[in-house]
Protein backbone atom coordinates (compact mmCIF):
# COMPACT_ATOMS: atom_id res chain seq x y z
CA UNK A 1 0.00 0.00 0.00
CA UNK A 2 1.45 3.45 -1.09
CA UNK A 3 1.10 6.18 1.49
CA UNK A 4 1.49 9.09 -1.77
CA UNK A 5 -1.10 10.37 -3.64
CA UNK A 6 0.10 11.44 -6.40
CA UNK A 7 3.28 11.99 -7.36
CA UNK A 8 5.11 14.42 -9.89
CA UNK A 9 9.10 13.40 -11.16
CA UNK A 10 10.73 16.54 -12.91
CA UNK A 11 7.58 16.50 -15.41
CA UNK A 12 7.72 18.93 -18.79
CA UNK A 13 5.08 19.32 -20.61
CA UNK A 14 5.50 21.92 -23.80
CA UNK A 15 3.23 23.32 -26.49
CA UNK A 16 5.59 24.30 -29.59
CA UNK A 17 7.69 26.92 -27.83
CA UNK A 18 5.45 27.39 -24.65
CA UNK A 19 6.63 25.34 -21.55
CA UNK A 20 3.42 24.67 -19.88
CA UNK A 21 4.61 22.43 -16.94
CA UNK A 22 8.45 22.69 -16.79
CA UNK A 23 10.57 20.11 -14.51
CA UNK A 24 8.00 20.22 -12.05
CA UNK A 25 8.32 17.57 -8.94
CA UNK A 26 5.43 17.42 -6.37
CA UNK A 27 3.93 14.88 -3.87
CA UNK A 28 0.62 14.89 -2.64
CA UNK A 29 -0.24 12.91 0.69
CA UNK A 30 -3.49 11.24 1.55
CA UNK A 31 -5.90 13.33 3.68
CA UNK A 32 -4.57 16.92 2.10
CA UNK A 33 -6.80 19.33 0.82
CA UNK A 34 -3.95 21.27 -1.34
CA UNK A 35 -4.74 24.50 -4.33
CA UNK A 36 -3.01 25.23 -6.96
CA UNK A 37 -2.55 28.77 -7.61
CA UNK A 38 -1.30 30.76 -10.43
CA UNK A 39 -1.89 33.36 -12.64
CA UNK A 40 -3.83 32.94 -15.79
CA UNK A 41 -1.18 30.30 -18.29
CA UNK A 42 0.79 28.90 -15.20
CA UNK A 43 0.29 25.47 -16.42
CA UNK A 44 -2.62 24.53 -14.07
CA UNK A 45 -5.18 23.19 -16.12
CA UNK A 46 -2.15 21.28 -17.98
CA UNK A 47 -1.22 19.80 -14.47
CA UNK A 48 -4.33 18.57 -14.22
CA UNK A 49 -4.87 16.97 -17.69
CA UNK A 50 -1.11 15.38 -17.04
CA UNK A 51 -2.64 13.79 -13.53
CA UNK A 52 -5.40 12.76 -14.76
CA UNK A 53 -3.86 11.19 -17.91
CA UNK A 54 -5.47 12.77 -20.43
CA UNK A 55 -2.17 14.53 -21.77
CA UNK A 56 1.47 12.64 -22.14
CA UNK A 57 4.25 14.16 -20.35
CA UNK A 58 7.49 15.06 -23.12
CA UNK A 59 9.28 13.93 -19.80
CA UNK A 60 8.97 13.32 -16.58
CA UNK A 61 6.68 10.54 -14.94
CA UNK A 62 3.36 11.08 -13.02
CA UNK A 63 1.84 8.43 -10.56
CA UNK A 64 -0.74 8.29 -8.40
CA UNK A 65 -1.00 5.38 -5.72
CA UNK A 66 1.74 4.11 -7.30
CA UNK A 67 0.21 3.55 -10.55
CA UNK A 68 -0.21 5.24 -13.67
CA UNK A 69 -2.68 7.77 -13.66
CA UNK A 70 -5.19 5.41 -16.38
CA UNK A 71 -4.88 2.82 -14.56
CA UNK A 72 -5.66 4.21 -11.07
CA UNK A 73 -8.63 6.25 -12.97
CA UNK A 74 -9.67 2.89 -14.21
CA UNK A 75 -9.52 1.58 -10.55
CA UNK A 76 -11.98 3.93 -9.09
CA UNK A 77 -8.94 6.05 -7.52
CA UNK A 78 -9.76 9.27 -8.95
CA UNK A 79 -12.59 11.59 -9.29
CA UNK A 80 -12.38 14.86 -11.32
CA UNK A 81 -14.04 17.85 -11.84
CA UNK A 82 -12.94 19.23 -14.59
CA UNK A 83 -13.90 23.24 -15.84
CA UNK A 84 -14.47 22.28 -19.62
CA UNK A 85 -16.21 18.70 -18.97
CA UNK A 86 -19.11 18.93 -21.32
CA UNK A 87 -22.43 17.38 -19.66
CA UNK A 88 -24.34 14.66 -21.92
CA UNK A 89 -27.56 16.37 -23.28
CA UNK A 90 -30.41 14.24 -23.41
CA UNK A 91 -30.66 12.43 -19.92
CA UNK A 92 -31.80 14.06 -16.76
CA UNK A 93 -29.49 14.75 -13.92
CA UNK A 94 -30.75 11.67 -11.90
CA UNK A 95 -29.72 9.42 -14.71
CA UNK A 96 -26.58 10.79 -15.49
CA UNK A 97 -25.63 11.07 -11.98
CA UNK A 98 -26.54 6.76 -12.01
CA UNK A 99 -24.54 6.43 -14.71
CA UNK A 100 -21.19 7.93 -12.65
CA UNK A 101 -22.01 5.57 -9.82
CA UNK A 102 -22.88 2.33 -12.14
CA UNK A 103 -19.54 2.81 -13.86
CA UNK A 104 -17.54 3.00 -10.38
CA UNK A 105 -16.04 0.38 -9.02
CA UNK A 106 -17.05 1.31 -5.44
CA UNK A 107 -20.30 3.18 -5.68
CA UNK A 108 -22.18 5.34 -3.50
CA UNK A 109 -26.06 5.41 -3.45
CA UNK A 110 -27.13 7.72 -5.80
CA UNK A 111 -29.92 9.76 -4.10
CA UNK A 112 -26.93 9.91 -1.27
CA UNK A 113 -24.71 11.53 -4.19
CA UNK A 114 -27.95 13.92 -5.29
CA UNK A 115 -28.37 14.89 -2.03
CA UNK A 116 -24.68 15.65 -1.24
CA UNK A 117 -24.32 17.74 -4.60
CA UNK A 118 -27.60 19.68 -3.92
CA UNK A 119 -29.19 18.15 -6.87
CA UNK A 120 -31.65 16.19 -5.42
CA UNK A 121 -34.83 18.01 -6.27
CA UNK A 122 -33.58 18.80 -9.56
CA UNK A 123 -33.15 14.82 -10.72
CA UNK A 124 -35.56 14.70 -13.11
CA UNK A 125 -34.53 17.58 -15.53
CA UNK A 126 -32.63 17.10 -18.67
CA UNK A 127 -29.26 18.13 -18.25
CA UNK A 128 -29.13 20.63 -21.05
CA UNK A 129 -31.58 22.84 -19.02
CA UNK A 130 -29.77 23.71 -15.95
CA UNK A 131 -27.96 26.88 -14.91
CA UNK A 132 -24.04 27.55 -14.88
CA UNK A 133 -24.31 26.82 -11.52
CA UNK A 134 -26.70 23.82 -11.20
CA UNK A 135 -24.37 22.17 -13.89
CA UNK A 136 -21.42 22.73 -11.54
CA UNK A 137 -23.25 20.65 -9.18
CA UNK A 138 -24.47 17.98 -11.20
CA UNK A 139 -20.21 17.82 -11.96
CA UNK A 140 -19.15 17.88 -8.55
CA UNK A 141 -21.70 15.06 -8.09
CA UNK A 142 -20.13 12.95 -10.96
CA UNK A 143 -16.50 13.61 -9.07
CA UNK A 144 -18.10 11.72 -6.06
CA UNK A 145 -20.25 9.16 -7.33
CA UNK A 146 -17.78 7.18 -5.53
CA UNK A 147 -15.06 6.28 -2.93
CA UNK A 148 -11.64 7.60 -4.44
CA UNK A 149 -8.53 7.98 -3.10
CA UNK A 150 -7.92 11.43 -4.76
CA UNK A 151 -10.56 14.29 -6.30
CA UNK A 152 -9.12 16.57 -8.68
CA UNK A 153 -10.94 19.73 -9.59
CA UNK A 154 -10.38 22.28 -11.73
CA UNK A 155 -12.06 26.15 -10.85
CA UNK A 156 -14.77 23.79 -9.34
CA UNK A 157 -16.83 26.89 -7.49
CA UNK A 158 -17.27 28.92 -10.71
CA UNK A 159 -20.72 29.96 -10.90
CA UNK A 160 -21.99 28.49 -7.91
CA UNK A 161 -23.49 31.03 -5.31
CA UNK A 162 -22.47 31.27 -1.69
CA UNK A 163 -24.40 29.01 -0.32
CA UNK A 164 -23.65 26.30 -2.88
CA UNK A 165 -20.01 27.03 -2.49
CA UNK A 166 -20.42 26.49 1.71
CA UNK A 167 -21.77 23.47 1.44
CA UNK A 168 -19.25 22.07 -1.60
CA UNK A 169 -16.46 23.22 0.68
CA UNK A 170 -18.19 21.48 3.87
CA UNK A 171 -18.36 17.75 2.11
CA UNK A 172 -14.80 18.54 0.55
CA UNK A 173 -13.87 19.21 3.98
CA UNK A 174 -15.33 16.18 5.35
CA UNK A 175 -13.74 13.91 2.04
CA UNK A 176 -10.49 14.81 3.33
CA UNK A 177 -10.81 14.25 6.96
CA UNK A 178 -11.90 10.35 5.60
CA UNK A 179 -8.19 10.12 4.25
CA UNK A 180 -9.00 11.47 0.95
CA UNK A 181 -6.37 13.91 -0.96
CA UNK A 182 -8.30 16.49 -2.72
CA UNK A 183 -5.71 19.21 -4.89
CA UNK A 184 -8.40 21.84 -6.69
CA UNK A 185 -7.40 24.95 -8.72
CA UNK A 186 -8.64 28.01 -8.26
CA UNK A 187 -8.30 31.61 -9.15
CA UNK A 188 -10.40 32.41 -5.35
CA UNK A 189 -7.88 33.09 -3.12
CA UNK A 190 -9.48 33.69 -0.13
CA UNK A 191 -10.96 30.26 -0.85
CA UNK A 192 -7.53 28.75 -0.89
CA UNK A 193 -6.57 30.61 2.18
CA UNK A 194 -9.76 29.24 4.37
CA UNK A 195 -9.81 25.99 2.91
CA UNK A 196 -6.54 23.93 1.91
CA UNK A 197 -4.04 22.87 4.28
CA UNK A 198 -1.44 23.09 1.50
CA UNK A 199 -1.29 25.72 -1.12
CA UNK A 200 1.08 25.41 -4.58
CA UNK A 201 1.70 28.34 -6.79
CA UNK A 202 2.12 27.59 -9.92
CA UNK A 203 4.32 30.33 -12.23
CA UNK A 204 5.24 29.56 -16.14
CA UNK A 205 5.19 25.77 -15.20
CA UNK A 206 7.16 25.60 -12.49
CA UNK A 207 6.43 25.59 -8.68
CA UNK A 208 7.18 28.90 -6.46
CA UNK A 209 6.04 28.42 -3.56
CA UNK A 210 4.96 25.45 -1.57
CA UNK A 211 3.63 25.23 1.86
CA UNK A 212 0.55 26.47 3.94
CA UNK A 213 -1.42 29.56 3.57
CA UNK A 214 0.82 30.93 6.54
CA UNK A 215 3.95 30.18 5.25
CA UNK A 216 3.01 31.63 1.41
CA UNK A 217 2.54 34.79 3.48
CA UNK A 218 5.12 34.71 5.16
CA UNK A 219 7.51 34.10 1.96
CA UNK A 220 6.18 37.10 0.60
CA UNK A 221 7.88 38.77 3.61
CA UNK A 222 5.87 42.37 3.39
CA UNK A 223 3.61 44.09 6.10
CA UNK A 224 0.53 46.24 5.49
CA UNK A 225 0.64 49.61 7.46
CA UNK A 226 -1.98 51.96 7.72
CA UNK A 227 -2.71 55.24 9.75
CA UNK A 228 -3.90 58.27 9.49
CA UNK A 229 -2.47 61.86 9.01
CA UNK A 230 -4.06 65.05 10.85
CA UNK A 231 -2.79 67.66 8.45
CA UNK A 232 -3.85 70.81 7.58
CA UNK A 233 -3.31 70.82 3.92
CA UNK A 234 -2.40 67.81 1.89
CA UNK A 235 -0.45 64.83 2.79
CA UNK A 236 3.09 64.90 1.65
CA UNK A 237 3.20 62.01 -0.69
CA UNK A 238 6.78 62.43 -2.11
CA UNK A 239 8.20 62.25 1.35
CA UNK A 240 6.22 59.27 2.21
CA UNK A 241 7.60 57.70 -0.30
CA UNK A 242 11.04 57.89 0.39
CA UNK A 243 10.54 55.72 3.58
CA UNK A 244 12.82 52.55 3.52
CA UNK A 245 11.22 49.44 2.45
CA UNK A 246 8.45 50.60 0.56
CA UNK A 247 6.77 48.64 -2.03
CA UNK A 248 3.13 50.25 -1.98
CA UNK A 249 2.06 53.76 -1.24
CA UNK A 250 -1.80 54.52 -1.28
CA UNK A 251 -2.98 57.50 0.33
CA UNK A 252 -6.79 58.65 0.53
CA UNK A 253 -7.68 61.30 2.35
CA UNK A 254 -6.13 61.56 5.35
CA UNK A 255 -5.73 57.70 5.73
CA UNK A 256 -2.23 56.46 4.33
CA UNK A 257 -2.03 52.65 3.05
CA UNK A 258 1.86 51.31 2.85
CA UNK A 259 3.56 47.97 2.20
CA UNK A 260 6.67 47.70 3.25
CA UNK A 261 9.30 44.42 3.10
CA UNK A 262 10.62 46.27 6.81
CA UNK A 263 7.67 47.38 9.03
CA UNK A 264 9.65 48.22 11.99
CA UNK A 265 12.59 50.52 9.65
CA UNK A 266 9.33 51.81 8.00
CA UNK A 267 7.35 52.74 10.86
CA UNK A 268 10.83 54.30 12.78
CA UNK A 269 11.63 56.18 9.71
CA UNK A 270 7.91 57.78 9.69
CA UNK A 271 8.25 59.10 13.25
CA UNK A 272 11.81 60.35 12.34
CA UNK A 273 9.64 62.45 9.63
CA UNK A 274 7.99 64.21 12.63
CA UNK A 275 4.78 62.78 11.65
CA UNK A 276 2.30 62.11 14.04
CA UNK A 277 0.44 58.46 12.39
CA UNK A 278 -2.53 58.52 14.23
CA UNK A 279 -5.11 54.35 14.27
CA UNK A 280 -1.61 52.48 13.32
CA UNK A 281 -2.17 49.15 11.93
CA UNK A 282 0.41 46.38 11.11
CA UNK A 283 -0.91 43.63 9.47
CA UNK A 284 0.55 40.23 7.27
CA UNK A 285 -0.80 40.51 3.57
CA UNK A 286 -3.47 38.87 2.86
CA UNK A 287 -2.58 35.57 0.52
CA UNK A 288 -3.94 37.28 -2.53
CA UNK A 289 -1.89 40.22 -2.02
CA UNK A 290 1.15 37.55 -0.70
CA UNK A 291 0.98 35.72 -4.35
CA UNK A 292 0.59 38.88 -6.18
CA UNK A 293 4.01 39.81 -4.52
CA UNK A 294 5.31 36.52 -4.98
CA UNK A 295 4.57 36.30 -9.16
CA UNK A 296 5.63 40.07 -9.53
CA UNK A 297 9.23 39.44 -7.81
CA UNK A 298 9.58 36.15 -9.89
CA UNK A 299 8.47 38.32 -13.38
CA UNK A 300 10.93 40.65 -12.21
CA UNK A 301 13.74 38.69 -11.70
CA UNK A 302 13.15 37.04 -15.48
CA UNK A 303 12.95 40.18 -16.82
N1 LIG B 1 -3.52 22.77 -26.40
C1 LIG B 1 -2.67 23.77 -26.28
N2 LIG B 1 -1.95 24.22 -27.34
C2 LIG B 1 -1.07 25.22 -27.23
N3 LIG B 1 -0.80 25.89 -26.08
C3 LIG B 1 -1.50 25.50 -24.98
C4 LIG B 1 -2.45 24.43 -25.02
N4 LIG B 1 -2.97 24.29 -23.79
C5 LIG B 1 -2.37 25.20 -23.00
N5 LIG B 1 -1.47 25.93 -23.72
C6 LIG B 1 -0.60 26.99 -23.19
O1 LIG B 1 0.13 26.46 -22.09
C7 LIG B 1 0.22 27.40 -21.02
C8 LIG B 1 -0.40 26.81 -19.76
O2 LIG B 1 -1.80 26.71 -19.96
P1 LIG B 1 -2.79 26.13 -18.84
O3 LIG B 1 -4.16 26.09 -19.44
O4 LIG B 1 -2.24 24.88 -18.28
O5 LIG B 1 -2.69 27.28 -17.73
P2 LIG B 1 -3.68 27.62 -16.50
O6 LIG B 1 -2.77 27.95 -15.36
O7 LIG B 1 -4.65 26.54 -16.30
O8 LIG B 1 -4.36 28.94 -17.01
P3 LIG B 1 -5.81 29.62 -16.64
O9 LIG B 1 -5.70 30.12 -15.24
O10 LIG B 1 -5.89 30.73 -17.62
O11 LIG B 1 -6.87 28.55 -16.83
C9 LIG B 1 -0.46 28.67 -21.53
O12 LIG B 1 0.54 29.52 -22.02
C10 LIG B 1 -1.37 28.16 -22.63
O13 LIG B 1 -1.57 29.17 -23.60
Amino acid sequence: MTTTATAFDQVSKAYGDVRAVDGLSLTLYPGETVALLGPNGAGKSTTLDLLLGLKQPDSGTVRVFGTSPREAIVAGHVGAMLQSGGLMDEVTVGELVRLACDLHPRPYDVSDVLSRAGIAQIADRRVDKLSGGQAQRVRFALATAGDSGLIVLDEPTTGMDVTSRQAFWATMREQADQGRTVLFATHYLEEADAIADRVLVLHRGRLLADGTAAEIKAKAGARRISFDLAADGPIDEAALRELPFLTYLDVAGHTVRIQSSDADATVHALYGLGLYPRNLEVAGLGLEQAFVAITAAEEARRS
